[in-house]
């Protein structure tokens, strides 16, 4: 089987890092792994090479492709740009378009960052949090949407919080199938306590679960959880929530485990299709200076490997790789500690090619 993936470098570090986890497949490929890797524009650098953040060739090639790998979009030379024309926009519609309605988000802490991170090592050590946030509803798609003027003449936005039953049915099955493999814990956020669509969305997940007598389901406010994250969050096993808090939580997470560079993400159809990127931003403030993270985004192939093509070995053999750096004492700016070695953005790459 071929294993075909489009690659959509981005804005900002996204190329950088993608240049990395591309030679990541590239040692792959050379060792017998049949992929086919083409490349096109998305987010700001749709727009500047069609006038467009999700252009009709990367649509024809993501749609094609049967997994998608994605840089990071956005930029602050963009943010003045038409709404529907903003880098950002090209993620929602790519997501959209390819019905990637099942974000996993892992949390995991490599004992060697146990220092990085923003908790004591007793609290943090052996942390290991999967997040699955629904990525296609909620309050990022719900119409209408916009900035209008009121009956008094003021002017005014709104979104709209929305979940269809099957939205929410889909991403409880994702869930409570993820936590079956794992420790059987599944912790549902929401505010239920003031939003009727998260009143909802605790409605049918309480339904579903019956379908899962394994697992054991909890409840918790988003503020909480919040809050346990950083209190105790070896209390989490598996958390699935809707679009906006998953966001917000996962950036969250991602200081448990040194840094938002280590946090990488899959983007999941029904069937396994998937687009596969760091869960960071374009990171304009380090861009084109060869100083980002690339792990998060050679993790993310690592699970386009195992979620999309099975292939196990090859998803083990590059997180044993990014393990041997880490030992090895191979740091980016943002997970350095005295005593270690800092590297660049490539360096990292030459570091995690060579323990290939
Ligand atoms: N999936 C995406 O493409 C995505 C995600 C988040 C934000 N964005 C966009 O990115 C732009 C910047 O957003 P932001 O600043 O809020 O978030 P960001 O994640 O880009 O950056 C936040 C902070 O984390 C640092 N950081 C991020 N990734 C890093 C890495 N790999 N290595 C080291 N440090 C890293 C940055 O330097 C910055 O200080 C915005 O246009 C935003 O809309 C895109
Ligand atoms: C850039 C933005 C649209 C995106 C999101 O909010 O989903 C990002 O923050 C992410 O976490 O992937
Ligand atoms: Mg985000």
């Amino acid at each position: 089987m071929i294993m075909k993936i489009a690659v959509l470098p981005g804005d900002g570090i996204g190329p950088e890092i993608i240049a990395q986890a591309r030679r990541v497949l590239d040692v792959l490929k050379s060792d017998g792994l049949k992929i086919e890797l083409e490349e096109a524009p998305i987010g700001g650098a749709g727009y500047d090479a069609y006038g467009q953040p999700y252009p009709e060739v990367t649509q024809k090639l993501a749609r094609e492709a049967d997994a998608v790998l994605l840089g990071a979009v956005g930029g602050p030379q963009y943010d003045n740009l038409d709404r529907p024309l903003r880098p950002e926009r090209g993620l929602l519609a790519i997501r959209k378009d390819l019905n990637l309605f099942a974000n996993l988000r892992p949390a995991i802490l490599y004992p060697e960052l146990a220092n990085a991170s923003t908790l004591k090592p007793e609290v943090v050590s052996g942390l290991d949090i999967m997040i699955v946030r629904e990525l296609t509803g909620d309050i990022y798609f719900g119409q209408p949407r916009g900035i209008r003027v009121n009956d008094k003449g003021e002017r005014e936005g709104f979104n709209t919080m929305l979940y269809s039953e099957s939205e929410i049915r889909r991403i409880a099955h994702v869930a409570f199938g993820i936590a079956q493999k794992r420790q059987k814990k599944l912790c549902s956020v929401d505010k239920a306590n003031v939003l009727e669509t998260t009143e909802f969305w605790k409605e049918i997940f309480i339904d579903v679960a019956k379908e899962y007598p394994d697992v054991e389901l909890s409840h918790m406010y988003v503020d909480n959880a919040a809050m346990q994250l950083v209190r105790n969050p070896k209390q989490f096993d598996v958390m699935v929530t809707g679009n906006i808090f998953g966001d917000i939580l996962s950036d969250e997470a991602s200081m448990l485990t040194g840094s938002i560079g280590m946090l990488p993400s899959a983007s999941l159809d029904a069937n396994n299709k998937g687009l596969y990127e760091p869960s960071h931003g374009s990171a304009p403030d380090i861009a084109g200076k060869n100083l980002a993270n690339p792990l998060a985004t050679i993790l993310s192939t690592a699970m386009m490997l195992r979620y999309t093509f099975g292939q196990e070995e090859a998803a083990v053999r590059i997180e044993n790789a990014v393990k041997t750096v880490l030992k090895q004492g191979y740091r980016t700016g943002d997970i350095f500690e005295e005593g270690c070695e800092k590297v660049s953005c490539s360096g990292m790459g030459d570091a995690v090619v060579a323990a290939l």
